[in-house]
This record gives structure tokens, sequence and C-alpha cells, in this order.
């Protein structure tokens, strides 16, 4: 990770961001700096507004008052200095789509111009972007007919052709076994080591990546906390957050977050716990 300098500038920005939908405020006075190479892990509970950061950064959201710079300009739709891995949705296989034309969607025509310079340089970054993911070998399948490994694998390939500054990702593990996990946030971790992408991750699941997390913005209900895991996953923050007692254990190396009385509930709607499960593993059960 670098510090920006006026050549480099922060991968992204926030300052005094407010987000609300009416009278619910999902974030407010919200300040964050993000510089390249950095990896940062974006929690919460359903609800908490992970997604909609990102959309606020991908300039499909307005902010309700502050700001947000992608890169040192402001947010925009359609920048090119972003790669979006969007929350899961598995291809059917009617879709008339090869593995390469899904990672092609995700170059930026504006960029290189139009005519056989255009379609030179898109092969190119395709043919890139598909080595970076090690995906050669099915890029000529059509997608539907590929797993949620490979096709998470395209998607990743999708995000990283137009060489983005910033990777924003979507839950980008969901659905997929431990193996493919492993692989898909080691992708995502040799770029922004190899290219300085910084990544911001959205996840309900911490353990699959908590070697890989610099910092962790944690989301609940309008309150929201910053930095190192070992900073926000304390059993004080994490109460603070969710209004009620909530111990955060280590255990070999991972975290588990185990809830008394009505954290029982506060931390079912973080994703894990069902109706009388006392343990929420924020892990899979035998991960990395
Ligand atoms: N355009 C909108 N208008 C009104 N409410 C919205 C809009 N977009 C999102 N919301 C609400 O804002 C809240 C936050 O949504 P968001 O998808 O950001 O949550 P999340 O933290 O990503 O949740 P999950 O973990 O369930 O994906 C939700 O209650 C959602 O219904």
């Amino acid at each position: 990770m670098n510090s920006s300098t006026p050549d480099r500038p922060h991968a992204v920005e926030l300052r005094s961001a407010r987000l609300a939908f009416g009278d619910r405020v999902l974030w407010d006075d919200l300040d964050l700096t993000v510089e390249p190479g950095e990896f940062i892990a974006v929690l919460g509970p359903n609800g908490a507004g992970k997604t909609s950061l990102l959309k606020v950064l991908l300039g499909q959201l307005p902010l309700s008052s502050g700001t947000a710079t992608i890169a040192g300009s402001p947010v925009r739709t359609g920048n090119s200095h972003l790669g979006y891995v969007p929350q899961q949705k598995t291809l059917d296989d009617g879709i008339p789509l090869r593995g390469r034309d899904l990672v092609g969607l995700g170059v930026d025509g504006h960029r290189w111009g139009t005519g056989i310079r255009f379609w030179k340089q898109r092969k190119v970054a395709v043919d890139a972007a598909l080595e970076q993911v090690g995906a050669q070998a099915y890029a000529g399948a059509p997608v539907g007919t590929l797993s949620g490994g490979e096709q998470q694998r395209l998607r990743i390939a999708q995000a990283l052709v137009g060489d983005p500054h910033v990777l924003l990702c979507d839950e980008p593990l969901l659905s997929l076994d431990l193996a493919n996990q492993h692989l898909v946030s080691s992708l995502i971790d040799r770029r922004r080591r190899d290219h300085d992408t910084a990544v911001l991750f959205v996840t309900h699941e911490i353990n699959p990546i908590l070697p890989l997390v610099d910092r962790v913005l944690y989301l609940v209900d309008g309150q929201f906390r910053i930095g190192t895991p070992s900073e926000v996953m304390t059993s004080k923050v994490l109460s603070e957050l969710y209004r009620t007692d909530v111990e955060v254990l280590e255990m070999r190396g991972r975290l588990v977050v185990v809830g008394t009385g009505d954290a029982i509930d506060a931390l079912g709607s973080a994703g894990g716990l069902r109706p009388g499960e006392g343990v929420h593993h924020h892990d899979h059960k035998d991960d990395l």
C-alpha cells in the first residue's frame, strides 16, 4: 500500500458522506480514505448500506451530502478507473455468451477509439484479463455451462479488463465452495499487490479474507467503525455498534462472534444466524 502524492491521488475518498432514504439514515459523517493497494472489508448486517456504498462510488446513487472521489475525481457513472464485481447471479444455459464475450463487456469503448485498433486492443486486454484469473481454458465455452466458480473468475476478469485503480466487490465469495473462495480471494489479492489496485470487498464472512484485510468498515444501523480487524472486531466495538452484548472470540486465527440475549437477534440479521442459534461464526467451517 502506498500513500497518495500529487501524481498518485487517494484511490477512494469519502468526506462527511451521508446517505439517507427519507428518515432512514444508512450512514452519516463518513470519512474514509483508501490508498492504492489497500484492501478494505465492508461488513455489516443486511440493509446496513454496504451495496449502497458501492453504488455511490459507481456514481449510481447520489450522496445525500458530502463528497466522494475516485482517483482524485468526483464519482461518476462509466468511470474506467473502477472495476466492479456485482453480487453473484448464476448465469443460465440460455445466455448466448462465451466466457471471453462476458469479459469483453467490461471494456470501455471510449478509451481506445474505434475500428481495427479498438478490436486489437480489446483482444489483448481480454486475453490478459483471462490470463490473470486463469480462465483461458474455458474462455470459449458458453457461460451458462460453466460452474459457479468458473463464472466468478470470469466476472473478476471482466472487472479487471479495464485495468482499474479500484476494485469494488459485492460478496464475491457467495455460494462458492471453499476451494473457489480461496482461489477468488487470492486472485483479488494478487491483483492489488501486483497493480496497486485498491479493493473494497463487501462480505458477511470476514474469515475467508481475514489475512488479506488491511482495514474494516463495519456498518450497523446508521453507525460505523473503521480500523484494522484487531481494532474493530472486538467485543467492545461490536457491542457498541449492535447496542447489545456481543463477544468476539479468536479461535485458531478465525473470529467467532458470540451473542447473548438480544445479540442473537442482532447478529442473526448480520447473516449466518438462524433463530435459536447462539453463535455466529464469522466464517465458513473449514476455510483457508
Ligand atoms: N433507492 C433506494 N430507495 C430507498 N431505499 C433504498 C434504496 N436503495 C437501497 N435502499 C434501502 O437501503 C437499505 C440498504 O440497502 P443495501 O443494499 O445497501 O444494504 P446491504 O448492507 O448491502 O444489505 P445486504 O447485506 O442485505 O445486501 C435497504 O434497506 C434498502 O432497502
